[in-house]
């Protein structure tokens, strides 16, 4: 066992998920875990999963420090008595300027805080993660992994709007997210599939946040999100796609201002505003209520355009990957976004979908199940940085 180890974290408004490696070429999973239901009004709990065991304890934090501090309690069961050597944070938003793992020093978290207004249910959580881990392992590496740089190499068409040429320049401009994970499943892809690592393959990570990527060569060339992580598909709690104008008739003629129309589109919309229920996709598949019907069908039906265009754009399609907690879990969005989409080459088997088998194609596209690793592509840029810095 070695006596190093790396931590990953990846905090979200209410929870921090983590896990635990020992470094190597491959870093190899030790335990991982979550803070879950982290907001005053619930009762936060830590949850550690070790060689198939799970512990779950309440404990008292209301903030991402008391959680990471809650984390550390357990030191000895996650750690085993070695030493942190490196902490790989899920950063959302990049910008411009970072586009592969960053060390985390001062002047680079100074230019992380100021993109916080692109990514507020994200950025400002991990960069107090960052905080946070600092204090705890002053002497290990922090490396912040960018779910924007996976997109980098986006062609000008996907990355710009039809502004004046100035707001590109500033950096208005489509970033594209879920990068972490569309880079776990095409590093997947590449080692279990040589035949597809060359092709067309759209993924679509479906999770509480929502977008799809075109992928060709391994490499992303389009994103159904953009400047924020608003864009594109509907989300648990985020509108996706919207007339711009919708937003000018609100500030101008219902007297809304920035910050409401803010907590409508990021947390009040999507599955939740539709269905006027809930955020959370199992729930309103158990529900009868029509109202939860009509926020899946919008969900599939944002899928099933984007799909369309990915393909357009990709001309043609080679491969449809499911991951997130819906696209790895839910066999009814998948048998929805499926239907009727044989004259794209998509076809599947019923028994296998409703198993979350890994190959659920049965024509000539394939369809694949895969469950996305966040988690192993931030250890293997920390184990990077850390033979580097040896
Ligand atoms: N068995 C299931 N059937 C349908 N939806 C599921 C199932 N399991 C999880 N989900 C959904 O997955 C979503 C959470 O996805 P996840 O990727 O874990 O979220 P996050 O973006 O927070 O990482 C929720 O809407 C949840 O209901
Ligand atoms: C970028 C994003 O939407 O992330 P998540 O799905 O974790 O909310
Ligand atoms: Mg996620």
């Amino acid at each position: 066992m070695s006596d190093t180890v790396i931590l990953t974290l990846n905090a979200g408004s209410s929870s921090i998920k983590f896990a635990v490696f020992e470094p190597g070429e491959e870093p190899a999973l030790r335990a991982s875990g979550q803070v879950e239901n982290l907001s005053p009004s619930q009762q936060t709990r830590l949850i550690v999963d070790r060689d198939g065991d799970r512990q779950t304890a309440d404990i008292a934090a209301n903030d991402h420090a008391g959680a990471l501090a809650a984390i550390l309690d357990h030191a000895e069961q996650l750690f085993g008595g070695a030493t942190v050597a490196g902490v790989g944070h899920r950063v959302v938003h990049g910008g411009t300027d970072f586009t592969v793992p960053t060390l985390l020093q001062p002047d680079t978290i100074a230019a992380l805080r100021a993109l916080e207004p692109l990514a507020p249910l994200h950025q400002p959580h991990n960069l107090a993660c960052v905080e946070a881990a600092s204090a705890a392992f002053p002497d290990a590496l922090q490396i912040a992994c960018f779910d924007t740089a996976f997109h980098r190499t986006h062609p000008f068409v996907n990355d710009t709007f039809a502004l004046p040429r100035q707001w590109f320049d500033r950096g208005v401009r489509r970033y594209g997210f879920h990068g972490l994970s569309y880079d776990y499943i095409t590093s997947e892809i590449a080692r279990t599939e040589p035949d597809l690592s060359t092709g067309r393959v759209v993924i679509a990570h479906l999770g509480n946040g929502a977008s799809m990527c075109a992928v060709r060569d391994g490499r992303s060339v389009g994103s159904t999100m953009g400047f924020t992580a608003l864009d594109g598909l509907p989300m648990g709690t985020r509108c996706g796609q919207i007339d711009p104008g919708v937003l000018l008739y609100m500030m101008q003629h219902e007297g809304m201002g920035a910050d409401a129309i803010a907590d409508l589109l990021y947390r009040e919309s999507g599955l939740k505003g539709l269905s006027g229920l809930t955020h959370d996709m199992r729930t309103l598949e158990a529900s009868d209520n029509p109202r939860a019907a009509e926020a899946i069908d919008y969900f599939v039906f944002r899928i099933r355009r984007e799909l369309g265009g990915m393909s357009a754009v990709l001309g043609g399609l080679d491969a449809l990957v499911f991951t997130g907690g819906i696209g790895e879990n839910s066999a009814r969005v998948r048998r929805e976004v499926c239907s009727g989409m044989d004259w794209l080459g998509i076809a599947i088997d019923h028994d296998r979908n409703a198993g979350n088998a890994r190959d659920i194609g049965t024509d000539r596209v394939r369809v694949m199940v895969i469950p996305t690793n966040e988690e192993l592509v931030m250890a293997r840029a920390v184990a990077g940085a850390l033979s580097a810095a040896h």
